[in-house]
């Protein structure tokens, strides 16, 4: 296992603080693997290891927990004759009805620190969620990143060409299970992984009735990812299908994916027109391995694949961000962070003159001076106009772009 030091250190730092840590993730992304790093971190802290308490409500050794009278049943009898501060860490804690009853009763009944993990964005929007709302701090995990995929390969003493793990990473994603499989397991893993989270995140959790139209937007938003959509135009796309849907219907099912983070939904703005948010949005998917299962490696868009690798890693670096438009013209990314605005654009490849012109033209045509990048997968250095070019593996390798 490598130490996901990204998200350790954030969480290093609130151990002892007051607000519950809530760490949400796609399934299968690794929350389970930091929760257990965490309790290492503790442990190598001194902290007694019967003062840390932890729970994975999809084992069936807590089966009988079903509520928050079973949970603090469990936890009053453990914790009844412990010294000093105890450590309660949760695995998917939304097992267990009213939860959230018994983490607000926990934090003023006894001396303790909380960690809970969720594969759904609307884990802290139950009726209840009042109860802890303002006491918590969420981190939002993702599968491996490429400098993660570098790491393992460092500590599995694995030689490995940089070029050939971008390859791979391009196709397959960063689904830390995956590195247990050949490849033609690795489709299969994806697979099957992305079928659980149709089937039990999306259609058994929001009572979905229509399988066959939720299986057919799914397939139709990873194979556009990064192309403008509404839900009146999919709509409309469907409906040519002949099959029967309403926007309604779509933003539904759109939003049940976005909850279980399969996609994430960006905004446009007008850059010139005092950065006005636009009607259409873009989505993005959280790992480029489910497009390798509907796209295969023959039909492939790799400029569409990069863009989302790039998206990834500025959200992992912690911007939040829109696409941008400047007159008729299209900026993939309006970068922010800090005060600091970033604009990107993401291209194959700009050895082309023309296609070096399209992709600078509109980043020439924004007046402001901050940065402007073009990402590619060219290795030239080359900069015009004040704009820079940047190889697609140095942006991924840097710590802090
Ligand atoms: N840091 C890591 N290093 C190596 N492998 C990892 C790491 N983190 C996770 N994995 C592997 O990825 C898989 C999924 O990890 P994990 O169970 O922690 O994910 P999860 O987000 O808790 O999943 P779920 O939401 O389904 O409970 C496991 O096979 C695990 O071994």
């Amino acid at each position: 296992m490598i130490k996901r030091k990204f998200y350790l250190e954030k969480i290093v730092k609130l151990i002892d603080t007051e607000d519950i840590k809530v760490i949400t993730g796609v399934r299968r992304c690794g929350k389970t693997v930091l929760l257990k790093q965490i309790i290492d971190e503790l442990e190598n802290r001194g902290i007694a290891s019967e003062n840390i308490i932890y729970m994975s409500f999809e084992s069936s050794k807590y089966k009988n927990i079903r509520n928050d009278d079973d949970l603090d049943e469990f936890i009053f009898s453990k914790t009844n004759n412990l010294n000093g501060k105890i450590y309660l860490l949760f695995d998917e804690i939304q097992k267990v009805k009213n939860w959230e009853v018994s983490l607000n009763s926990y934090r003023v009944d006894l001396e303790c620190d909380i960690y809970i993990t969720g594969s759904n964005s609307q884990l802290l929007s139950g009726e209840l969620a009042t109860l802890i709302s303002g006491r918590y701090i969420s981190i939002n995990m993702l599968p491996f990143s490429f400098k993660e995929l570098i790491q393992y390969y460092d500590e599995m003493h694995e030689k490995i060409d940089e070029i050939k793990l971008f390859e791979q990473y391009l196709s397959y994603g960063g689904f830390p299970g995956l590195l247990n499989y050949e490849n033609e397991e690795k489709e299969k893993y994806l697979y099957d992984l992305y079928s659980t989270i149709v089937l039990n995140d999306i259609l058994y959790k929001n009572k979905v009735k229509d399988l066959d139209l939720l299986e057919r937007l799914m397939e139709f938003m990873i194979s556009n990812i990064g192309k403008l959509f509404s839900a009146n135009s999919i709509s409309k796309y469907i409906k040519n299908e002949n099959r029967k849907t309403t926007p309604h219907t779509i933003i539904n099912y759109m939003d049940y994916a976005r909850n279980a983070f399969i996609f994430y939904q960006i905004k446009r703005e007008n850059i010139k027109q005092k950065r006005k948010l636009l009607i259409s949005d873009k989505y993005y998917l959280v790992d480029s391995g489910f497009y390798f299962i509907f796209n295969g490696s023959t039909q492939r868009n790799w400029s569409q694949l990069l863009e989302n690798i790039v998206f990834l890693e500025l959200i992992r670096q912690g911007y939040s961000i829109t696409i941008g438009k400047i007159q008729d013209l299209e900026v993939d990314f309006v970068c922010r962070k800090a005060n600091q605005i970033k604009y990107i654009q993401v291209s194959q490849s700009i050895l082309d003159e023309n296609t070096r012109k399209r992709e600078f033209k509109s980043l020439e045509k924004i007046s402001d001076s901050y940065p402007k990048y073009v990402i590619s997968m060219d290795s030239f250095d080359f900069s015009a106009n004040g704009i820079i070019h940047l190889n697609i593996i140095d942006f991924l390798k840097s710590e802090n772009f």
